[in-house]
């Protein structure tokens, strides 16, 4: 795993917006997105870029289940609001989180059919506190494809702060398994602050298990970590270098 400790998430950012610029200059045209406020400022690099989406595809990571894209806490009107406004793709993916209320199995099966037929180049991941990338919380197998995830207590505590009461927090959603995201060719994983820091640890130091999700990522070969002080603030002098 290659690292990258920058001394802010605005330069972090900057960092990853140039990976995902070089990957595309050279040929990526399924780009792996993600939602969450840790991706926030590398999209508003791009929207200001001079990135051409238009023969671009893009595969989200993740959707609440019950969320129609217009409720402003669904990751459709998230994607919509800080990418694909300004800067449209040819297609963008996003699982369907109102078709999952009655069949999650139908609309993970959708899902893994659109990842199949359209192999994601570059997937950008964010880092969960308690170590989940998209939703796949500790626990899930690393053998996952796109699921129905109920979501841990730790996670709807995390994400209560986007919405006006935790009674609001959708209770589950759809999501790439931890096997769709691993078959990415070229993986970008960002976490930012001090919150971050243990999980950024285990992913990094600790052994590769299902109890840490993204601890898996040590297992690929073309993965990029980038963090702020704060978050790389538990590595140790080694595994910075
Ligand atoms: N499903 C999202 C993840 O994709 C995201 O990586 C994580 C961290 O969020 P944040 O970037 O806001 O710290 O939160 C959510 O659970």
């Amino acid at each position: 795993m290659k690292i990258i400790v920058t001394d802010s998430k605005e330069n972090g950012s900057t960092e990853g917006f140039k990976l995902f610029e070089k990957s595309i200059n050279n040929g990526a045209k399924v780009i792996g997105l993600a939602t969450g406020s840790t991706p926030v400022d590398l999209y508003q690099e791009w929207t200001e870029s001079n990135l051409d989406n238009s023969d671009l595809i893009s595969i989200n990571l993740d959707e609440y289940v019950g969320l129609t894209s217009d409720n402003d806490q669904s990751y459709h009107y998230f994607m919509q609001k800080n990418l694909f406004a300004k800067k449209p793709f040819k297609k963008s993916y996003i699982p369907d989180g109102i078709k999952a209320i009655n069949d999650p199995q139908g609309a993970s099966d959708d899902y893994n059919q659109i990842i199949a037929e359209n192999p994601i180049d570059i997937q950008l991941l964010g880092l969960g506190q308690n170590g989940h990338i998209a939703f796949n919380e500790p626990g899930t197998p690393f053998d996952s494809v796109t699921h129905e995830v109920k979501l841990t207590e730790n996670t709807i505590q995390a994400n209560s702060r986007f919405f006006s009461k935790i009674e609001d927090v959708p209770k589950s959603a759809i999501c790439m398994g931890i096997a769709n995201i691993m078959a990415a060719k070229e993986i970008v994983i960002m976490a930012f602050g001090e919150n971050k820091a243990d999980a950024v640890k285990k992913m990094v130091e600790g052994p590769v298990t299902e109890d840490v999700p993204a601890s898996i990522l040590q297992k690929h070969d073309n993965v990029t970590l980038i963090v702020d002080n704060a978050a790389a603030s538990k590595l140790s002098a080694s595994a910075k270098n």
